[in-house]
């Protein structure tokens, strides 16, 4: 197990937009592009997501901003006006002199009017070019007027780069933001398209290829993505010839007492799904008679004497535990935890092993910091989270993606802070952002199968971050293929497929 990274398709790297600034600047001097360039073909594919989208559409209005938003609406509106659209431009403030966005509006010939008196007619196109990545803060009022009039009148409205009101890094709606039908963004997703509120009110997105070369990422090396195969195929496990149970990877699960038994058993029955050869439950005799009626194939270990880390160090190569689910006694997760942490297996901490560290989380930071690779995972949803960084989590400054990046620094852990946009981030400073999970994962006991399916991973040599993406996606896959009213065993019954690479859907 390493934390070595493989290397990562850049196609689906995800920027900040302080990032896509400086792809736009690297572009300009080094990629033989100029500002103008870049807005022209932006445009061009606003333009054509708009024709393809609205075939034969005659008015078409363009709310443009101060900014360069702005400018790659006036530029859009050029050009649908020379393929004969009715064009009726509506304007914002005035592009700053000599800037591209100034440019761009003098180089088209529709008529300007003010922002105010935007009066849309039932059913027309829309493209909002209001405001994208420099929005810092709500929309001016005269914006999310004229954004509620076009959602008054029904209108289909085309975004360029982000619904204006949509802050890019963060996904949150600033004040004034509308649902999109259809987002033009360019080059690469930034944060904001993937975490919600902004996922969801972009509507269908289209990256548009401006002409940054993708050789900018030789130069700035990607760090953050949108969580799918191909970040993590290539250290997906695959079954050798030559395999025994042991050396496929063993998992141990702890398990909680006689009447909280079920969240371990659904824990070791993913970690199987995942593919581990061998999967031990570990509790103590009243639990395991109760497992003992329920499980077959999972291997029972009773463990009377002491915590139960003699047990667990005396499994044969078991690479990873899960401790928490359904767990309980506070005092003994911790102790526990805390012993794992000095021995080889990796631990996945989740449910009520995180909630045990509540009132001494540097404990079990200081565990886990040591030199080298990082031996934690930590699973914690929005609740678990607040209790072992509650500063982060009450900090209004720092998205999901920037809490969940600043708690792995922290904890030297693994991070994969839960949700409906899952955000999976490493004390490295890697990040992705899951977007296929579903509200039919949003059930009792789903948590512990993501905990199992992690454990699962990283038993079979997975590195850590890899296993935690790898988990979160074939989890999502199996709330879409359960559906609705799933309940966890339905998700555990539905997850053979999605750990065989060759039934993926093509990414
Ligand atoms: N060369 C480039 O940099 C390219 C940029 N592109 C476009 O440029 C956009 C980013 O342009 P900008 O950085 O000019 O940013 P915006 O056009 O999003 O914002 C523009 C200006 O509005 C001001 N502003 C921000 N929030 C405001 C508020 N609530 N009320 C009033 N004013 C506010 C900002 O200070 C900024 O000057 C991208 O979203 C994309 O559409 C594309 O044309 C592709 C190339
Ligand atoms: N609305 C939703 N959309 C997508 N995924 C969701 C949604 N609600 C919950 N999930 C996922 O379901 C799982 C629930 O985990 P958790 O809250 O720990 O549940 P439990 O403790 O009951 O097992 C997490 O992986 C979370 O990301
Ligand atoms: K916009």
């Amino acid at each position: 197990m390493s934390n070595q990274r493989e290397p990562v398709p850049h196609r689906i790297a995800v920027l900040t937009c302080g990032h896509m600034g400086q792809a736009d600047n690297w572009a300009i001097r080094h990629g033989g592009q100029t500002g103008i360039r870049l807005m022209e073909n932006a445009a061009t594919a606003v333009c054509d997501v708009t024709l393809a989208r609205f075939p034969g559409v005659r008015v078409v209005h363009v709310l443009c901003g101060p900014g360069n938003n702005g400018g790659d609406g006036f530029a859009a509106a050029r050009l649908l006006k020379e393929v004969g659209c009715d064009v009726r431009v509506w304007s914002l403030g005035e592009p700053r002199p000599e800037s591209d966005a100034a440019l761009a509006k003098a180089a088209c010939s529709a008529r300007f009017r003010p922002v105010a008196d935007f009066t849309p007619e039932d059913g027309d196109v829309v493209i909002d070019a209001l405001f994208g990545a420099g929005l810092t803060r709500r929309l001016p009022d005269v914006a999310i007027k004229a954004l509620e009039k076009a959602v008054a009148a029904r209108c289909r409205i085309i975004a360029v780069d982000l619904p204006s009101g949509v802050n890019g890094d963060s996904g949150i709606n600033l004040g004034g933001a509308v649902g999109a039908d259809e987002t033009v963004t360019f080059f690469r997703k930034k944060p904001g398209h993937l975490l919600l509120p902004g996922r969801n009110l972009c509507g269908a997105i289209t990256i548009a290829d401006i002409g940054i070369p993708s050789r900018f990422f030789d130069i700035e090396k990607p760090m953050l993505f949108e969580n799918g195969p191909d970040l993590w195929q290539k250290t997906f496990p695959r079954a050798k010839e030559d395999q025994h149970k042991y050396s496929r990877g063993h998992v141990a699960v702890f398990s909680g007492p006689r009447y909280a038994t079920g969240a371990a058993r659904l824990s070791a029955m993913a970690a199987q799904r995942a593919g581990a050869g061998a999967v031990t439950i570990l509790g103590d005799a009243a639990a395991l008679d109760i497992h003992a009626a329920h499980v077959t194939s999972i291997m029972l270990r009773e463990t009377s004497h002491d915590d139960g880390l003699d047990e667990l160090l005396r499994l044969k190569r078991c690479g990873a535990c899960v401790l928490g689910p359904g767990f309980g006694n506070e005092g003994r997760a911790r102790r526990l935890a805390l012993g794992v942490l000095g021995e080889p297996p990796v631990l996945v901490l989740d449910a009520d092993g995180i909630t045990a560290f509540s009132d001494a989380p540097s404990e079990l930071f200081e565990a886990a910091r040591k030199p080298g690779q990082s031996r934690l995972i930590l699973t914690p949803h929005a609740g678990e989270f607040a209790r072992l960084f509650p500063d982060l989590a009450d900090n209004g400054q720092l998205s999901k993606l920037g809490k969940a990046l600043k708690a792995a620094e922290r904890s030297s852990a693994v991070v994969v802070y839960k949700g409906s946009d899952t955000v999976i981030a490493s004390p490295d400073g890697c990040a992705a952002i899951n977007v296929n999970g579903t509200p039919s994962l949003a059930t009792a006991g789903s948590g512990d199968v993501l905990a199992g399916l992690v454990a699962g991973f990283v038993c079979q040599g997975m590195p850590l971050w890899e296993a935690a993406c790898a988990a979160v996606w074939v989890h999502g896959e199996a709330g879409r293929a359960a559906g609705g009213h799933a309940v966890a065993e339905d998700l555990v019954d539905v997850l053979r497929p999605f750990t065989r690479i060759s039934s993926w859907r093509a990414a």
